[in-house]
This record gives structure tokens, C-alpha cells and sequence, in this order.
């Protein structure tokens, strides 16, 4: 079998409920052994996609689902898949016996999932807790024991659905860190919803942005990232600055974020001309507001409103007053090709 065809696909994918179409993708496929983001804002259908592609939903589908380039049946995809969730669901008893539940379910003896989940419990650092009552587990702790019992399956396909959403953030770095260690090598195509940055950063070679229930861009990961392509993925990548071209004299509407968007203080702080990676615009003062690691500035231009980030504490002294006209000077932005 060819590589491109090993893993999961779909093509001609729709989704309906409630009298309206909630997804529709043309065509998506993810090997094994590799990663996928899927990046939206709430409601675009993340979930959606994971619960069609693993056949788990309940809404009318159409199109066709592939599980090694072959169509899946529900009993393929049940062998073939793992699934993590946001709330981890555990049973009762210990953190071993809800890790090897999995491989029990397959019909699996008891003495036969230990030995084959063992690996799995210490690449994720669970032997500490292994006979720790799962109920008595933190969030962070209980969705470590989620992913581990998905993993020991040794599935095919894995699909995660926001499980790092509710962990602070030393944990959900941990633990990113730890589940790519533990992806790394395995012939496993990993589907992961989520609607942080970071994280399709950490654990995805490649991304798509869903919006409206319609993939907008798809790629390598850090590609798809820096460079949006239209004014809805900017705003979901943190390109919250948008310059219309009438504002920059450029061809095509650009995108910055707001670390990389600054009011020009002094002009010897460096560049305040405009050059190819730094576009200079004018605009009153409309706001500031010190935010402990940096001074947001709002600044309201002819064609909108700007957002700026400098570092650190400004004091009130460096800043114009409100009402002022000042000049912003943005570095890095990026050309919307679909924007105009
Ligand atoms: N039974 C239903 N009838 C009508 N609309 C529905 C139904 N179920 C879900 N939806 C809508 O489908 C859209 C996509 O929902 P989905 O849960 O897939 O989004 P999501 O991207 O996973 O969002 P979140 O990040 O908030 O979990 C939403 O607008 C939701 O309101």
C-alpha cells in the first residue's frame, strides 16, 4: 500500500443538522505517522469533522470516509480508531485498569494489556499514579490517563478533540511534549481540533483553518501559521491588524499582529519610512492601557482601528496624549491575497 493512501481521508464531505449545512469538504487526508491541526474559532465545525470522519456522528453525512484509501465501515473504524476528549471520562478503578480498558474492550486478556500497556504508562509518566484511584486524579493527571489509554490501543487513527483546553499551562506543555515523544515513530495518523496556535505548533506537522464549516488553508504547519490568507484567517492566526490597501498605498490589503504593530515614539528608535517589511501609517491616539508585560495602544486610523503592543511598561510621560495625532509603524505584515 502507498503511503499517500495509508491513514484517514474523506472526500465530498457534508454535514447537516438542523436544516442547514454544517460542514462541507472536498477533500482531506492524513497519513500515518503524521499530524494534523484542525484550527478554528468556536463553532466552525471542528468538532463536526472529528465526529464524521471517525463515523461517531449523529447529524445526516454524506460523502465518503477513507480509512487506508479504502471506504471505512463502522466496524474498520472501530478497530482502526482511538479518541480523546475534552473532558476525560474515566471508570472506576485504578489508573492501570482504566489505561488497559481499552485493550480489554478489544478482547484483550488482563495479563496480556498490562504487558502491552506497560510502555505506555511510563513513556507518559503515569507509573507513580498506576494503582492511584482514577476518581481521585486532577484534570491534568485524569486527561494524561485518557491519552495514554488511546495510545495503548496502538490505534491507527487518533483523534483528539481539544484535550488540552481546561489544563493550565505548565501541564498542557508537559503533556504536548510528552504525547509528540510518544507519536514520534508510531503509524498512527493523528487528527488534533483545536482552536490554540500553540498547540497545532507543538504536535502538528501540518494544519488546516476551518471556518464556517469550510477548510480556508491547508499546509505545513508553520507555513499556514505566518501566513493568512484572507481577512478571517489573519484575524484567527493574531494578524488582528488589518491595512486596507487605500491605507498603506500597497496592492493588496495587509495583515500584522499587534506585537509587531508600535506607535513611532522617538523616530531614532529605528526605521520609520516606509520600506518592503515596514509599512508606516498615521492615526489619532484614541487609548492606552498598561497591561503589566506590555502597553496596549489603540490608535484609530482613516480605515479602522489599530491595535499596538510595546513591551514592558510605557510610562505616561513617553506617551502622546489621547487625541493626538501619532504615526504607527508595523513590521512583518502580510499580504492578504484574498482580501481585495
Ligand atoms: N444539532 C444541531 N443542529 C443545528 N446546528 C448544530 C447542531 N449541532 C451543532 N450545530 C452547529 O454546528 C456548528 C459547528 O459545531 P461544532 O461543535 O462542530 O463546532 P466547534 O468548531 O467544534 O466549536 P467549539 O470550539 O466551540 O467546540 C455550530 O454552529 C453549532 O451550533
Amino acid at each position: 500500500m502507498s503511503g499517500l493512501s495509508t491513514g484517514i481521508g474523506c472526500r465530498d464531505l457534508r454535514v447537516h443538522a438542523g436544516g442547514r449545512e454544517l460542514l462541507s469538504v472536498p477533500e482531506l487526508h492524513v497519513a500515518s505517522g503524521r499530524t494534523l491541526a484542525v484550527l478554528g474559532p468556536n463553532g466552525a465545525g471542528k468538532s463536526t469533522l472529528l465526529r464524521a470522519l471517525g463515523l461517531l456522528s449523529s447529524h445526516r453525512v454524506t460523502g465518503q470516509i477513507l480509512l487506508d484509501g479504502c471506504p471505512a465501515t463502522r466496524s474498520l473504524m472501530r478497530d482502526a480508531i482511538a479518541a480523546v476528549l475534552q473532558r476525560p471520562i474515566l471508570r472506576r478503578g485504578t489508573v492501570t485498569a482504566n489505561v488497559i480498558s481499552g485493550l480489554r474492550f478489544r478482547g484483550m486478556s488482563r495479563r496480556e494489556a498490562r504487558i502491552r500497556a506497560w510502555p505506555w504508562i511510563e513513556a507518559l509518566g503515569l507509573a507513580p499514579l498506576a494503582d492511584r484511584d482514577a476518581r481521585s486524579l486532577s484534570i491534568g493527571e485524569a486527561q494524561r490517563v485518557s491519552i495514554t489509554r488511546a495510545l495503548a490501543v496502538g490505534p491507527r487513527v487518533l483523534l483528539l478533540d481539544e484535550p488540552f483546553s481546561g489544563l493550565d499551562s505548565t501541564t498542557r506543555a508537559d503533556l504536548l511534549a510528552d504525547l509528540r515523544a510518544a507519536l514520534t515513530g508510531q503509524p498512527t495518523a493523528t487528527i488534533l481540533v483545536t482552536h490554540d496556535r500553540q498547540e497545532a505548533l507543538a504536535l502538528a506537522e501540518d494544519t488546516a483553518l476551518l471556518i464556517d464549516g469550510r477548510i480556508r488553508q491547508h499546509g505545513p504547519t508553520a507555513e499556514v501559521l505566518d501566513h493568512p490568507s484572507d481577512a478571517d484567517t489573519a484575524r484567527l492566526l493574531g494578524f488582528t491588524n488589518l491595512l486596507p490597501a487605500v491605507l498603506t498605498g500597497r496592492t493588496h490589503t495587509l495583515a500584522a499582529r499587534p506585537e509587531h504593530t508600535q506607535l513611532v515614539l522617538d523616530p531614532s528608535d529605528g526605521p520609520a519610512d516606509q520600506t518592503d517589511d515596514v509599512q508606516v501609517v498615521t492615526g489619532t491616539l484614541r487609548r492606552t492601557v498598561a497591561l503589566g508585560i506590555a502597553t496596549r495602544v489603540d490608535v484609530d486610523t482613516s480605515t479602522g482601528p489599530l491595535t499596538c503592543l510595546h513591551p514592558g511598561d510605557v510610562l505616561a510621560t513617553e506617551l502622546p496624549p489621547i487625541g493626538s495625532h501619532v504615526r504607527v509603524r508595523i513590521r512583518h505584515a502580510r499580504s492578504l491575497i484574498n482580501a481585495d
